[in-house]
C-alpha cells in the first residue's frame, strides 16, 4: 500500500473520528532533522510530491516550517469559496481568468496552499508560495543567514494529500555565520529537540552520504529522544555524491548504526537539476535508475530510494493507526448504541402514515395527556418532584397552610373602633334608652367583619386554580415534544376548560360568605351567647377590681417602693398610674377590665376564642347591679375613654398588616392587609364628624366590651365554616370537575380528522434531529467497516 492508497483509509477514519467527536486520531507528525544542506527540504518535499520549498547552498530553512496537510475531497465546497484573496496576478490574467474567476470558476485548481500569517489569501502557484516562505522568513529572521524559532505555518489543501502534519527545521550548524549569534549550535538543537522530543513526532534522520556517519548530528539528536531508536528513520541522502569506489551498503543494511526503522538511501534533486528545472517525476525515475544500475545498491534496489522510503512511512503510518484502532472501535461500539437510543426517542417518521395510524397515534396522546393530569393532582404521577411540593400536595397545602393561616390572621375586630361599635349601639337602639343587650348593633357589626373573610376565600380559589394550570402546563408524555402544535393546543383546552371552571367557582365562594352574612345565628352551639359574654366581662371585672385592690392596699403599706417602680419602668406608667388612681377611687374597674382585654387579644393571635372560652358563671346579682348601677364618676370615665381609644397593641397591628405565606418563593401568595394611610385618616376624620368627644359611660363601655366579645366569637364560627367549606367548594366545582371532565373534553375538542395534520405537524428541529441522528449512525455503522478493513 503506498502512501496515495492510505489517503482514503485514513480519511475515512479522520471522518469517523472527527464524526464521532473521538480524539483525533492523531497522525504522527513527521520531523526532517539533520546537518545544513543535508538534504532535509528535498526529502520533504519528494514525500509531499510538490515543489514548492526554498532551496540552494548555503543555509536556506531558517525558521522551523510547519507544514499540514489538509485533505480535501474534489467536491469540497472550500474549493469554490467565492471571493477569496489568491496569488494570481489579476494583470496577467485573461478575460476567461476573470470570467472564471467572477464565476467561482468550475475550473479552480482543488490544490492550494494558505499561510498562517496572510489569512485568505491562496496559493495556487506553489512556486508562488516558496517565494512566499523566502519573504516571511527575511521579514523575521533578516537577510543575512540569521535564524528565528518562530515558525511559519503553511496548509496545503489538496484530494492528494494525508491528512499529516510535517516540519522542515533548520540544518544543525557549528560555526556562526552572517548574523548568526554565537551559540547558533546550541540554538538550532533546542530548537529541534523542541520538536523531536514530542513522543508523537517520527524523525526523519537526514544525513549526507559524503559525509561519515560518525559526525551525523542528526542521528546524534534522535538518540537523545529516541534512544532505542523506534520512531527515528534513518534517510542517507546524496548517495549519488559519495566517491567512486565507496559506498553505503553496511549502513542501509544496519551493520554501522542499530535503527528498527532502518535506513533508507535516497538520491534527490541535485541543485544543478533544480537550477534546470528537472520535474520530480523525472529526478524520482532517474533515483530509480541509479538504484539499479549501481553494483552495490542492485539487490537491495527495492528497498532504496524516495519510494521506499513512501512505503516505510506509510507502514509506520499504518501501524500506529493500529494502535489507536481497538481504542476508536470500542467507543465507536458505544456511540452506535447511544445513537440508536437516540433515535428511538424520536419515534417514527409519520410522514406517509395512515389516517388511522394517526388518529390512534392522536387518541393515544390525548389520553396520556389526561392520565397524566390526573395523577399529577391525585399525586400518584411517577414523575413525581422531590425538589417542591407540586400537584395534589401543592393543593392540600393551600387549603390547610395558606388557606388556614389567612383566615386567622384576620382580626375579627379589624377596622372596628370602639367609637363605631358605640355609634352602631346608639343608633341601633333608636330615641329610647336599651334595656338589654343591643342585639340589632352586633347584627349590624358583625356582617362586615364576616366580609374580611371573602379575601383569602378568593385568593385560595386563585392559588388552586394557579396550580392546575401549573399542572397542565406541565403535563404530558415526553413524545409530546415532537408535536409542538398538539401539545400548545392541549394545554390550551385544558386551561378553558379551568378558566370556564373558575368563574363558578368564585361565584360559590362568594355566595358562600354572602350565605353567612346573610343570617346571623345566635343560637349557634359554639356561640357564646350574650349572658355569658357578659358574666365574663363582668367576671373579670370584679377579679381585676380586687387585684387592683389588693395592690393597693399593698402600696399603702409600702410606699416608697411604688415610687421607685414608675420612675424604672417607663413603658408601664399608665397602669401603675391607674393603680395610684384607683387608690383614690376604688370603684374603676372598667378600665382594667378593658385593659385586660386588649392584653389577652394581644396574647391570641388566632382571635378566634377569646369570647367563648369566658366563664360560664352567671352571677345575676353582680350583672343586674353593674348593668343597672349607679353611674361612673367622670374622672373614671376619662380614663376609660382614655383606654378604649387607644389604638390596638403595636404588636396585633404588625401581625395583621402583612401575612406572609410560607411558602416564600410564592410572593403572590402574599396576603397584605395595609391599609393606606389616607384612607386611616379619612375614617379618622369621619369619625370626629359623626361621633363627638362625649366619653363614654360605664354602662356604654360594658355594652361595647361585650358587642366585640360577641363579634370575636361569631366570627370565630363562621371562619371555620369558610376553612371548611372553600375547599370543598373547590374541590367539587373546579378540581373534580375538571379531573372528570379534562379526558372527554379533549377527545371532543382535538380528535378530529380535520385536526390531524395540524397537531401531527412535527417540530422541525426535531425531525432535523433525528435525520440527523439517522446519518449518524449511518456513518457509524460504516466506519465500523472500515475499521474490520483496515484490521
Ligand atoms: N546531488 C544531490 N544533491 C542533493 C541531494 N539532496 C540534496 N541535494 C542538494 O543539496 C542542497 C541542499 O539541499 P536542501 O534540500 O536544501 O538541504 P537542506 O537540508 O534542506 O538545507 P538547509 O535547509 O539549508 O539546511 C541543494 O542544492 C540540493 O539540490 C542529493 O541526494 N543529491
Amino acid at each position: 500500500m503506498s502512501l496515495n492508497d492510505l489517503i482514503p483509509v485514513v480519511n475515512r477514519l479522520q471522518d469517523i473520528v472527527a464524526n464521532a467527536n473521538l480524539s483525533d486520531l492523531d497522525l504522527p507528525l513527521l520531523t526532517v532533522i539533520g546537518s545544513q544542506s543535508a538534504g532535509k527540504s528535498s526529502v520533504l518535499e519528494n514525500i509531499v510530491g510538490k515543489d514548492f520549498l526554498p532551496r540552494g547552498t548555503g543555509i536556506v530553512t531558517r525558521r522551523p516550517l510547519i507544514l499540514q496537510l489538509i485533505n480535501i475531497k474534489q467536491d469540497d465546497p472550500l474549493i469554490r469559496k467565492p471571493g477569496v484573496e489568491t496569488d494570481e496576478d489579476p494583470d496577467a490574467m485573461t478575460l476567461e481568468d476573470h470570467l472564471r474567476n467572477s464565476m467561482g470558476g468550475p475550473d479552480l485548481p482543488a490544490e492550494w496552499g494558505e499561510f498562517l500569517h496572510l489569512p485568505g489569501k491562496r496559493f495556487y502557484n506553489f512556486q508562488n508560495a516558496k517565494r512566499e516562505i523566502e519573504r516571511e522568513t527575511a521579514r523575521v529572521a533578516g537577510k543575512n543567514k540569521g535564524i528565528s524559532r518562530i515558525p511559519i505555518n503553511l496548509k496545503v489543501y489538496s484530494p492528494n494529500v494525508l491528512n499529516l502534519t510535517l516540519v522542515d527545521l533548520p540544518g544543525l550548524t557549528k560555526i556562526p555565520v552572517g548574523d548568526q549569534p554565537t551559540d547558533i549550535e546550541r540554538q538550532i538543537k533546542n530548537l529541534v529537540l523542541e520538536y523531536i522530543s514530542k513522543p508523537n513526532s517520527i524523525i526523519l534522520a537526514v544525513s549526507p552520504a559524503n559525509v561519515d556517519l560518525v559526525n551525523s548530528e542528526a542521528l546524534k539528536l534522535a538518540r537523545q529522544v529516541d534512544p532505542q531508536g523506534k520512531r527515528t528513520i534513518g534517510i542517507l541522502s546524496k548517495l549519488d555524491l559519495m566517491d567512486h569506489g565507496t559506498n553505503a551498503l553496511d549502513i542501509l543494511v544496519g551493520k554501522v548504526y542499530p535503527l528498527k526503522l532502518g535506513f533508507i538511501g535516497v538520491v534527490n534533486r541535485s541543485q544543478q537539476d533544480i537550477s534546470t528545472n528537472k520535474s520530480l517525476k523525472d529526478s524520482l525515475a532517474a533515483e530509480q535508475d541509479f538504484f539499479i544500475s549501481h553494483p552495490a545498491y542492485r539487490r537491495m534496489a527495492s528497498h532504496c530510494g524516495t519510494e521506499y522510503l513512501a512505503k516505510t512511512l506509510n507502514r509506520t503510518l499504518m501501524n500506529h493507526i493500529r494502535d489507536r484502532l481497538p481504542d476508536i472501535k470500542a467507543k465507536l461500539n458505544t456511540l452506535i448504541g447511544q445513537t440508536e437510543q437516540e433515535l428511538a426517542t424520536y419515534g417514527d417518521d409519520l410522514d406517509g402514515a395512515a389516517e388511522e395510524n394517526r388518529g390512534a397515534l392522536i387518541l393515544q396522546l390525548l389520553n396520556r395527556f389526561s392520565t397524566c393530569f390526573i395523577s399529577s393532582i391525585e399525586g400518584n404521577s411517577s414523575d413525581i418532584s422531590t425538589k417542591e411540593l407540586c400537584g395534589g400536595a401543592r393543593i392540600y397545602y393551600v387549603y390547610n397552610e395558606v388557606l388556614g393561616r389567612s383566615l386567622r390572621s384576620i382580626n375579627p375586630l379589624q377596622n372596628l373602633t370602639i367609637r363605631d361599635i358605640r355609634t352602631a349601639i346608639r343608633n341601633s337602639t333608636g330615641p329610647r334608652p336599651s334595656l338589654f343587650v343591643p342585639e340589632l348593633a352586633f347584627d349590624l357589626l358583625v356582617k362586615p367583619q364576616i366580609q374580611l373573610l371573602e379575601g383569602p376565600a378568593h385568593r385560595c380559589v386563585e392559588l388552586v386554580y394557579e396550580e392546575l394550570m401549573k399542572i397542565g402546563h406541565g403535563c404530558g408524555p415526553k413524545e409530546l415534544a415532537r408535536y409542538p402544535k398538539l401539545h400548545a393546543r392541549l394545554i390550551e383546552v385544558v386551561s378553558d376548560l379551568l378558566r370556564d371552571r373558575l368563574g363558578p367557582t368564585f361565584r360559590y365562594v362568594e355566595s358562600l360568605i354572602d350565605i353567612n352574612r346573610a343570617y346571623i345565628n345566635t343560637n349557634h352551639p359554639d356561640f357564646v351567647g350574650a349572658a355569658a359574654a357578659m358574666a365574663s366581662v363582668v367576671d373579670e371585672k370584679q377579679r381585676q377590681s380586687q387585684k387592683q385592690k389588693l395592690r393597693s392596699a399593698r402600696r399603702i403599706e409600702k410606699p416608697g417602693r411604688t415610687d421607685g417602680k414608675v420612675q424604672e419602668t417607663n413603658g408601664k406608667v399608665s397602669s401603675v398610674k391607674t393603680v395610684l388612681d384607683d387608690k383614690a377611687t376604688p370603684e374603676k374597674p372598667q378600665k382594667s377590665l378593658v385593659s385586660e382585654q386588649a392584653q389577652k387579644d394581644e396574647k391570641d393571635d388566632s382571635f378566634d376564642d377569646s369570647g367563648s372560652d369566658s366563664s360560664e358563671s352567671t352571677d345575676k346579682d353582680t350583672f343586674l347591679n353593674f348593668f343597672f348601677g349607679k353611674d361612673a364618676s367622670p374622672a373614671q370615665q376619662k380614663q376609660a375613654q382614655d383606654i378604649l381609644a387607644s389604638p390596638q397593641p403595636p404588636r396585633l397591628v404588625n401581625h395583621i398588616s402583612s401575612v406572609e405565606y410560607p411558602d416564600s418563593a410564592e410572593t403572590s401568595s402574599v396576603i397584605q392587609f395595609h391599609h393606606s394611610e389616607a384612607q386611616q385618616a379619612l375614617e379618622e376624620q369621619m369619625d370626629s364628624l359623626s361621633i363627638s368627644d362625649e366619653p363614654l359611660g360605664e354602662r356604654e363601655q360594658m355594652e361595647c366590651e361585650l358587642i366585640r366579645r360577641l363579634i370575636v366569637s361569631y366570627f370565630g364560627i363562621v371562619r371555620q365554616t369558610i376553612q371548611d367549606q372553600v375547599p370543598k367548594a373547590i374541590m367539587c366545582l373546579l378540581v373534580n370537575y375538571c379531573k372528570d371532565a379534562v379526558q372527554n373534553t379533549l377527545v371532543q375538542t382535538l380528535y378530529r380528522e380535520s385536526l390531524f395534520d395540524e397537531l401531527l405537524y412535527e417540530d422541525e428541529t426535531l425531525s432535523q434531529e433525528r435525520e440527523k441522528c439517522r446519518k449518524l449512525l449511518d456513518s457509524y455503522k460504516k466506519a465500523s467497516v472500515v475499521i474490520n478493513e483496515v484490521v
